[in-house]
Formats: C-alpha cells, sequence, structure tokens
C-alpha cells in the first residue's frame, strides 16, 4: 500500500484554480519531492495532505485515512512542519518540546532530537529570540516529535546556512533511514537531487513531470554544459542558432556557458574553430537538476 495516495486533487481559491488534477503515490521509505515554481501550487497540495485544506474534489489518503474525515488518526502518524506564526512568542525551546512531545503517545526524546538539531544550549530561549535558522531547526524538531510515519517538510531549508542545511540533509535521511515516510516541497535543486527518490515537477496547478532526479535530467532536453571563456569577442546569438543548442547566457566576466543536447559540444567546438576563437577554462559538465528545471518548466526559480 502507497503512503501517501493523491488522486486528481482540486482546489480552488475564489474561482481561480490553482491544484489542477494532481495526482501521485508515495510508497512507504521514499523521499518524494515537490518542485515548481513560485504559486505553482505546492503548498496547497502538501496542506490537503496534511488535512489544513479541504479538496474541492479529488482523494487524498494517507496510510489509507482521508487526512479531512480520519483527522485525529492523520494528526497523530503525520508530523509538518509548522510555519512560523503558529509558535507563541513568549515560549521557550525547551517548553515547545515538552509540549508538543506531550501532545503524542509516544514521542521521541526531544533532548535527543534538540542535540541532533543543534538546539542543545538554546533549550531556554524564548521562541521570538530565536534567529531564522534556529527557528527553522526547531519546527523540524516539531515536525518529528511525535516519532511520525510520514513527515511533510515545507521549505525544510529555508534561511539555513550552508552547513546547517547539510546537517538537516542528514538528518532527513536517518529520518528515512528508520523507515519514515518524507514528503518534501522545496525550491533548492542541490536539496531534492541528493535527497529525493522520486521529484514531481509542479507548474501552474499540474505536475508536469514526475521521475526520479537522474530520469528528470534525462528527460530535458539540455543534457550538457559547456562554459568556456573566448579569446575573442563572440555573437551570442550565432551561438545560439547552432544545432543542438538550447541556452547560452554570457556572464560578466564574458565567460559564456552553453546549454544543449550532447551534439551541442560538437557543433560548439566546430563554431569556434571556424570563428578562429580559442576557448580559455573550457569545462564540459552534465546538466543538473536545475538546468532540467529550466528546460521542463520554462520558468527561472
Ligand atoms: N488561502 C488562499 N487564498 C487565496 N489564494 C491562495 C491562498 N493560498 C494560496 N493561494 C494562491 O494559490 C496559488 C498557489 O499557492 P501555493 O502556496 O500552493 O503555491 P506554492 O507552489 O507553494 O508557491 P511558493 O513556492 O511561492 O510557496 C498562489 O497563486 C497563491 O497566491
Amino acid at each position: 500500500m502507497a503512503m501517501i495516495e493523491v488522486r486528481e486533487l482540486r482546489k480552488r481559491y475564489g474561482g481561480r484554480t490553482v491544484v489542477d488534477g494532481v495526482s501521485f503515490e508515495v510508497a512507504e521509505g521514499e523521499i518524494f519531492g515537490i518542485l515548481g515554481p513560485n504559486g505553482a501550487g505546492k503548498t496547497t497540495t502538501v496542506e490537503c495532505v496534511e488535512g489544513l485544506r479541504v479538496p474541492d474534489a479529488g482523494t487524498v489518503r494517507v496510510a489509507g485515512y482521508d487526512p479531512v474525515a480520519d483527522r485525529d488518526r492523520v494528526t497523530l502518524l503525520l508530523g509538518a512542519q509548522l510555519q512560523e506564526s503558529e509558535l507563541q512568542g513568549k515560549l521557550t525551546v525547551r517548553e515547545a518540546l515538552e509540549l508538543y512531545a506531550a501532545c503524542y503517545p509516544d514521542p521521541a526524546d526531544w533532548r535527543e532530537l534538540a542535540e541532533r538539531l543543534g538546539l542543545a544550549d538554546r533549550l531556554g530561549v524564548r521562541f521570538a529570540k530565536l534567529s531564522g535558522g534556529q527557528k527553522q531547526r526547531l519546527s523540524i524538531a516539531l515536525a518529528l516529535i511525535g516519532n511520525p510515519r510520514v513527515v511533510v517538510l515545507d521549505e525544510l531549508t529555508t534561511g539555513l546556512d550552508p552547513r546547517a542545511r547539510r546537517d538537516t540533509w542528514r538528518l532527513v535521511e536517518d529520518v528515512r533511514a528508520g523507515g519514515v515516510t518524507v514528503l518534501l516541497v522545496t525550491h533548492f535543486m542541490e536539496e531534492a537531487q541528493r535527497l529525493c527518490d522520486r521529484i514531481a515537477l509542479v507548474d501552474g496547478g499540474r505536475i508536469t513531470a514526475l521521475d526520479t532526479p537522474a530520469g528528470l535530467i534525462g528527460r530535458a532536453a539540455a543534457r550538457t554544459v559547456v562554459t568556456f571563456l573566448p579569446s575573442a569577442p563572440l555573437d551570442v546569438r550565432a551561438l545560439e542558432v547552432l544545432d543542438a543548442v538550447v541556452s547560452v547566457d554570457e556572464a560578466r566576466d564574458g565567460r559564456i556557458t552553453v546549454t544543449g543536447t550532447d551534439d551541442s559540444t560538437a557543433a560548439l567546438l566546430s563554431h569556434l574553430a571556424r570563428e578562429g576563437v580559442t576557448a580559455h577554462h573550457l569545462r564540459v559538465s552534465d546538466a543538473t537538476l536545475d538546468d532540467a528545471f529550466l528546460d521542463l518548466t520554462g520558468t527561472d526559480q
């Protein structure tokens, strides 16, 4: 049985459809990512999974339960990251952890969670006095405190510095290693590529692609990225029309990035030879999920 099942989900706000027939399944123990541009309907979709929004049409099941009709059961097995405004500013970190732990029959050891999330020395600090990153880490701790079978993390590492972000990724990997299913909304391609088993790309309220990170990269037209510094000025427009080239970008320092299919490199090098231009600092690399995102949604994040 899938741990999360979403079928033909639709949600409208004031006559505007923001989730338009979304369907996906998440297997037990899977890390499933939802990725898409601003306003794509990602948060609305996961809020329907959490039971915070009532779908206008379609069905949602978490471990077989309807998050709205079976709210109490779903609350016990699903942990969700809180929005900042949901915590009282005067609560200390310790009070928040104890309060939330008391809501569950079999809570995690909050001291251990605080330790793992780098909050052990912040226990006496009031929520309002925490930094953005500390608030974020506390919200992750609170999502995990009920020992959930499913955890929904929306913008997991927004506001965290690179080290805290990597620590959080390791934590999510540990959580999954314990058999927990993770539904992750993210804007960070590196995060999605590193953590997710599969990713649904959402655009305009619909899923435009659903695949493994490698599958999405392979599906995008742009698979190869070439960067170089030309020995003489180059006409960027002439590069754009080369065979197999998808996009060309010129940085302020003159470095040119050409993205295209595998054949674009040969077309580019022939063009440079014809023009008598040498490519300094030439680097050829595989496209990332970032490139695939731009290619598959036609949107910059
Ligand atoms: N309560 C609401 N009332 C009216 N419109 C809403 C409401 N919540 C969200 N919307 C609108 O629905 C659309 C989808 O919003 P949603 O938050 O689901 O998108 P998102 O993909 O999570 O975006 P972001 O990446 O910016 O967080 C947006 O245009 C948003 O303005």
